[in-house]
């Protein structure tokens, strides 16, 4: 049984997974960046800077990104910062992360060599046993212990999986052992929730709305069905239930992210905001791996050219339409 476990990224969801977790395992080390949330942690139980009004269970403790000896005493470590981050931070702490059990539910493609984050932590780790987490899991409604089902993705060996049926429990689990499929749904409905929110921007109606979310799931099934080796993916909570979540559900900052560029209220240096959009990084790299599998992925180009600024919504949407699978 595990008993301390580290989560690297002080944010909202390593703070929220934090705290469910807190409540499974002897400690949790959340291991962030800035002094004042390592402090306010350590001495209010409150990670103020993202969840100023939640009392954050006392086996949790804080400790800075630097603090080598607090990650190596981890018996497992899960990996919350943005994807963009995810390579850096993993190459600067590999010797206390090699050999360690590890789990992101960092959600991204990198760019150019189009890894998912497993893929990279395998990469500067060399650990077999690397699992992912991903479903429709807001981070402030999982803080707040509110049920929420998530998909593992993991290798098939037994002991793994019940490890992680532990440190997850608070969650209703379903399995997958096609990790990249499992990650490259959440890569893939974070750039939908954007194109949603375009749409939206411009088409108001239930008719309208739900007839281009039916688009995006379209699209995103021919493109698992290429890549999956689980068949079942598409009903898993990974797919059909964070794609609904995060394209549905004003919340999400991805689908935020479309209506402001859809409605013209920011344009492209929203990257400087601070906000993590993980769809707008992966988008052009989600293009790229369609393409390499000979797959046309006609709503994604049109979230890229509407990021990029090529076009508006309005310009870009009838050849959604009309070349939409
Ligand atoms: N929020 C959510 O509802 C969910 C998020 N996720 C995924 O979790 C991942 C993390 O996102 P989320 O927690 O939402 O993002 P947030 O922006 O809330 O937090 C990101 C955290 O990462 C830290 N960070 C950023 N860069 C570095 C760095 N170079 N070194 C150390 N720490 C760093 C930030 O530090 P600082 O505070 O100093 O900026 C912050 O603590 C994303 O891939 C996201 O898709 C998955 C499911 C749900
Ligand atoms: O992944 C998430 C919920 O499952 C969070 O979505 P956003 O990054 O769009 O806020």
């Amino acid at each position: 049984m595990i008993s301390k476990v580290g989560v690297i990224g002080a944010g909202s969801m390593g703070t929220a997974v934090a705290q469910s977790i807190s409540r499974r395992v002897g400690e949790v080390i959340v291991f962030g960046r800035r002094q004042e949330i390592v402090d306010s942690i350590n001495t209010d139980n409150c990670n103020k800077r993202y969840f100023p009004g939640l009392r954050l269970n006392p086996n949790i403790h804080a400790r800075l990104m630097g603090d080598r000896q607090g990650l190596a005493d981890c018996e497992a470590v899960i990996i919350a910062v943005p994807s963009s981050e995810v390579r850096f931070i993993v190459n600067a702490t590999h010797d206390e992360l090699t050999g360690k059990f590890l789990v992101t539910v960092a959600k991204g493609l990198e760019y150019p060599s189009l890894k998912t984050m497993s893929e990279i932590i395998r990469d500067e780790t060399g650990n077999p046993d690397i699992a992912c987490f991903s479903g429709p899991t807001f981070a402030d409604e999982v803080a707040y212990g509110h049920i929420a089902g998530a998909t593992i993705g993991a290798g098939g060996d037994p002991s793994l999986r019940a490890t992680i049926s532990n440190l997850f429990g608070e969650f209703i689990l379903d399995f997958s052992d096609d990790i990249r499929a499992v990650e490259l749904c959440g890569v893939l409905k974070n750039v939908y929730a954007i194109g949603t929110g375009m749409w939206d921007s411009v088409y108001g109606n239930h008719n309208e709305h739900y007839t281009f979310l039916n688009m995006c799931y379209k699209e995103m099934c021919i493109f698992l069905r290429a890549i999956s080796r689980d068949k079942g993916i598409f009903t898993k909570f990974c797919c059909f239930g964070d794609f609904n979540l995060t394209a549905n559900v004003d919340k999400s900052r991805n689908r935020t992210l479309g209506l402001m560029v859809g409605k013209k209220i920011v344009k492209t240096p929203y990257l400087e905001s601070g906000v993590t959009f993980e769809g707008s990084r992966s988008v052009k790299g989600i293009i790229e791996l369609a393409e390499n599998h000979s797959i046309d992925m006609p709503i994604a180009r049109f979230v890229y050219d509407v990021l990029s600024g090529n076009n508006n919504v309005r310009e870009s949407v009838d050849g959604v339409i009309r070349k939409a699978p």
